[in-house]
């Protein structure tokens, strides 16, 4: 692998005491707005092993599409909280790594969408007529004309693969330079091919019809070599194909064989699987022009994404959320507003189940009632699991790992939704379970606090803040007095309770809200007393 020099920068200007390493360039729009904030340090150039060294005590790492960031490297992290790319693909990241980690992996996908997709129609022109060969002709003092004969592409038709931020613009811009829209994208709808001018189609089609292709996906393991020696037989003579996207979206194996039969008239390429790309068989083609992943390097792209990955990292590192995470649910400002309370609400829910709860459990049921079920509830779900599993495994958990902490774990996680609503308007419910017995606590949201409804059948009525004790007894004269005798007696101050309603005779639950520790010698000592069925200490 080939080895850049290595070089460094600081600044301790931070205000926050907290420490950002960017490895990759950066517009110094970006950097200033970093700087106000921590300490930086620019150090691009650096290989694996120096990343390992380098990473620890920086609680954000910041990166473009040179840096690989390892599985060792994301080990070696001991602060690290998130990983900003400023750019679009992640694929340099390990991004699985990172979530097992917790630490959060967010990009700046829109700032350089202009600049791919304009460069990826430069790169159409310029195979079409021939613009950098014949300028490298005429500067060796070859005056040529015959030889860089090229074509027209008004009337061509062009696949678009991939019909996302870029993919979108680069056929809004082929319609303008009036050529015939082809697609594939599993993931849009025909209302919105409809409105790009694109006809849907397989890839196989767009291989047999297509004059040009395009790919634009992201980088997977369903769009590796999605152009390959299938596509590539199914083909016209004389196709030109294009990669602006990621290397490895096309086989460059059977693209170099496909270019060597003469089916493939002309190749502009990008982007390599392996960068810089010295030893591609694409570099030896007189009919491949290639750049060296210019895509995204614009002046205005980079201000854009360096601004944009700076804002998220700030975000992050000073509690707020972050916009552009690729592996936490991320939450549109707009919606926040309704949907706080409710992460509130379903966090606090699931510690407290994951306190009261006796066993084990195999199943989580997080059931969403009313007019929450019409919301985007991921991130409630999320919350419900760190809740849940930070009684379980501590305070390793967080918002990025939750779910596949549940997984690992072996949990089921089942969401349901009702519209239907009783009491409150909305609700959230989390059912705990393993075989016959269950644990089940609601809440909802009043004003914007958070309020528990419900435990198992017990209607209770509780802003759940502090330690409480939960308490279920026997609804009959002289249980409570005796109850909170215990709890005087140990020196403990009672600062709220809250009793739920029965028939006399009847089980409910008593809520005690305490103001100190309660051992477990004490809380045996409630549960002896007559009527008491059990006693759970909670704490938030
Ligand atoms: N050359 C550069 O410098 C440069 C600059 C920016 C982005 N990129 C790359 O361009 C690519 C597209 O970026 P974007 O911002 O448009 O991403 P995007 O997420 O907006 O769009 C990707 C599209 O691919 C589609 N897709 C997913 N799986 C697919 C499949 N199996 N088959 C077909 N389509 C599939 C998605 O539905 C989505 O619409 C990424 O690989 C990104 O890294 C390169
Ligand atoms: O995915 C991207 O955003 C592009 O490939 C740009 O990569 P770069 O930031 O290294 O130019």
């Amino acid at each position: 692998m080939l080895k850049f020099s290595i070089s460094c920068l600081s600044y301790l200007s931070g205000e926050i005491d907290m420490k950002v390493l960017v490895s990759d360039s950066l517009s110094n729009e970006g950097l200033e707005i970093l700087k106000e904030h921590f300490d930086i340090d620019v150090c691009t150039g650096l290989c694996e092993d120096e990343l390992v060294e380098k990473i620890k005590g920086y609680d954000a790492l910041v990166i473009r599409s040179g840096t690989q960031v390892t599985q060792r490297i994301i080990e070696a992290a001991d602060n690290l909280k998130i990983i900003g790319r400023a750019g679009v693909g992640v694929d340099n990241v390990d991004v699985d790594a990172a979530t097992k980690k917790g630490i959060i992996v967010a990009n700046a996908p829109e700032g350089n969408m202009i600049s791919a997709a304009e460069h990826t129609i430069a790169m159409m022109m310029s195979m079409s007529r021939n613009i950098p060969q014949a300028n490298a002709s005429l500067k060796a003092r070859e005056w040529k004309r015959n030889k860089f004969m090229g074509v027209e592409v008004k009337g061509k038709t062009l696949g678009v693969i991939g019909l996302g931020r870029i993919g979108s613009e680069v056929a809004k811009r082929a319609a303008g330079l009036e050529m015939n829209l082809m697609g594939y994208d599993p993931f849009i709808s025909e209302k919105r091919a409809m409105e790009l001018g694109v006809k849907l189609a397989t890839v196989n089609e767009i291989a047999k019809e297509a004059d040009y292709i395009t790919v634009h996906t992201p980088l997977i393991k369903e769009t590796r070599n999605i152009l390959d020696d299938e596509q590539f037989a199914l083909m016209k003579k004389g196709v030109r194909v294009l990669n602006c996207a990621r290397g490895g979206i096309i086989n460059e194996e059977a693209l170099a064989r496909a270019l060597e039969s003469g089916k493939v008239g002309g190749a502009a390429i990008d982007v390599f699987v392996e960068e810089p790309p010295f030893s591609s068989p694409l570099l030896n083609f007189d009919n491949v022009i290639v750049t060296p992943h210019l895509g995204a390097s614009t002046q205005e792209a980079q201000v854009n994404v360096a601004i944009d990955i700076a804002k998220e990292v700030v975000s992050v590192l000073t509690g707020g959320s972050a916009k552009n995470a690729i592996n936490i649910p991320s939450v549109k400002p707009e919606a926040m507003a309704v949907l706080a309370p409710y992460i509130r609400l379903s966090e606090l829910m699931g510690k407290i189940a994951g306190q009261l709860v006796d066993s084990n459990y195999e199943k989580v049921e997080i059931a969403y009632n009313g007019e929450i079920s019409g919301k985007d509830t991921r991130p409630l779900t999320v919350s419900a699991l760190k809740g849940l599993l930070e009684m379980a495994v501590g305070s390793g958990v967080n918002y990025v790992n939750a779910p596949i902490l549940a997984k690992s774990r072996k949990i089921a996680v089942v969401e349901s939704k009702s519209e239907s609503a009783e009491e409150y308007s909305s609700t959230v419910s989390i059912r705990l379970s393993s075989g016959e017995s269950t644990k089940m606590v609601a809440g909802t949201v009043v004003g914007d606090e958070p309020k528990i409804v419900s435990i198992d059948d017990d209607k209770v009525d509780i802003f759940p803040a502090g330690r409480m004790i939960f308490a279920k007894h026997i609804n009959k004269p002289n249980v409570i007095g005796p109850c909170c005798m215990v709890l005087g007696k140990n020196n403990i101050n009672i600062s709220g309770m809250q009793v739920g309603r029965s028939e006399v005779g009847g089980v409910t639950m008593m809520v005690l809200n305490v103001d100190t520790d309660v051992s477990d010698a004490i809380l045996d000592e409630v549960r002896q007393v007559p009527g008491i069925l059990n006693a759970k200490l909670v704490t938030l």
